[in-house]
């Protein structure tokens, strides 16, 4: 599906209301959680794809379960399926085979699992046969993804001794580990986070427990570019949203105001306005160590609001949907005239002085839905032409729905 995105400029009447699904992240852990404890109920559970591969693996009898492109899912059921009595082989889209999962084999393996690579050393898809694992200490690399870490300790409550999790390395994407620690300590798990190591203790049973997941905030993101461009004082309402996140994209809070935009904690979420009286920048520097799903957005702000960037922190975003540095790299320089610089783990925007924006900026989207969540609000700067545009079903399916309703004319072409 090609389509081409056109806003409207006539005046807000009123503040829109978004409605957002719950949080993919926190989705696909309860999810595993509930595999393990069959008395947790979980409330505003994501429609995103990638949950929706998760609930029909963890139902599905085939032998052969493929996740698609759902990365941490992939890892999720890795852990789960090797702890479980089943046997298995895990799959999922082309892209997936090439997004490396060795570092979490390795730690399973040396647990006792049993897992075999059915094409490639060190990627899906694995051939898994489920046994007890019995848990201990064991070490792994936490620099290459939070998602191996969270993995192991999210089935780490099924081993009999527990388990003492050493990560070595410098940790990346820590809000995402918090974030699994933190919903296990919230089912009343024995869970300890301190300094380097993690200890989650044997359990079989919790007491009732209800769970509501928070709507996601990395798809709050892409409202924050669009209000970012929008005239001072304009505001959108976003729904069942709190102060007090287990998300780590909660930080668009204070990423924002640095791009103009105010948010404002009310009953039933927040509010976020374009700030009168602000004056873009000339510079800004984000290391996005901690919150790599935004750098796509922050990145795309800048090209609107014409802001010089740099970006650190990025290693991660080499391995996701696709190389979300080269793909940045490709797409922006098509926006307005401008020097590109990467490296590994970086990424900088130098704008031409007075360099204008092209007329039709075409967003090829590289089977990453953030390409299109993310390059779409420019539709209020040109007309946008986004390529493979259903790729936001991944995480986002109601998104252009929602951009529709705040007045911006989608044709598909
Ligand atoms: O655990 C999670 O839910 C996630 C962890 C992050 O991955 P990395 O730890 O690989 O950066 C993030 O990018 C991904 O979208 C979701
Ligand atoms: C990286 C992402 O997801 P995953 O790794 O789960 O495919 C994402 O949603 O941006």
């Amino acid at each position: 599906m090609r389509l081409q995105l056109q806003a409207s400029s006539s005046q807000q009447e009123q503040t829109p209301i978004i409605n957002i699904t719950g949080s993919k992240s926190e989705s696909n852990r309860l999810l595993i959680l509930q595999q393990l404890f069959p008395n947790l109920q979980i409330k505003n559970l994501s429609t995103s794809d990638d949950t929706q591969h998760l609930q029909e693996a963890l139902e599905s009898t085939n032998e052969i379960l493929d996740i698609g492109h759902a990365g941490t899912a992939m890892r999720f059921i890795t852990a789960l399926m090797a702890s479980s009595d089943l046997q298995r082989t895990v799959t999922g889209s082309d892209r997936m085979k090439q997004r490396p999962i060795g570092i979490l084999v390795d730690a399973l393996r040396y647990l006792g699992a049993q897992i075999d690579y059915v094409e490639n050393e060190g990627f899906p898809p694995l051939k898994i046969k489920g046994n007890q694992l019995h848990g201990g200490e064991v070490t792994m690399d936490a620099g290459v993804s939070s998602q191996f870490l969270s993995a192991l300790l999210l089935v780490a409550p099924r081993f009999e001794n527990g388990l003492t999790l050493r990560l070595s390395g410098k940790l990346t994407s820590r809000p995402y580990l918090e974030m699994t620690t933190g919903l296990m300590q919230l089912l009343g798990l024995d869970v300890t986070f301190e300094g380097q190591v993690i200890k989650v203790k044997h359990q079989s049973h919790i007491t009732d427990r209800e769970i509501v997941v928070e709507s996601d905030w990395s798809s709050a993101g892409y409202w924050y570019s669009w209000v970012a461009m929008q005239p001072a004082g304009y505001s959108v309402q976003l729904n069942s949203y709190k102060d007090s996140s287990l998300q780590g994209d909660r930080a668009l809070v204070e990423i924002y105001e640095k791009l103009g935009v105010q948010t404002t904690f009310n009953l039933t979420g927040i509010v976020l306005t374009c700030m009168t009286d602000f004056e873009p920048p000339h510079y800004l520097e984000f290391d996005l160590t901690s919150q790599p799903d935004q750098a796509q957005t922050i990145f795309a702000t800048c090209l609107g609001l014409g802001i010089n960037l740099k970006m650190k922190g990025l290693h991660t975003l080499r391995i996701k949907e696709t190389d979300r540095i080269k793909a940045m790299d490709v797409v922006g320089s098509r926006f307005r005239e401008s020097k590109i610089l990467t490296t590994t783990d970086t990424i900088e925007i130098t704008f031409s002085p007075d360099s204008s924006i092209t007329q039709e900026f075409i967003v090829d989207t590289y089977q990453d839905h953030r390409m299109a969540l993310a390059f779409a609000p420019l539709c209020c700067k040109t007309t946008v032409i986004i390529n493979d545009a259903d790729v936001v079903t991944k995480s986002y399916g109601e998104y252009y729905k929602d951009l529709a309703a705040v007045k911006v004319d989608i044709t598909e072409i």
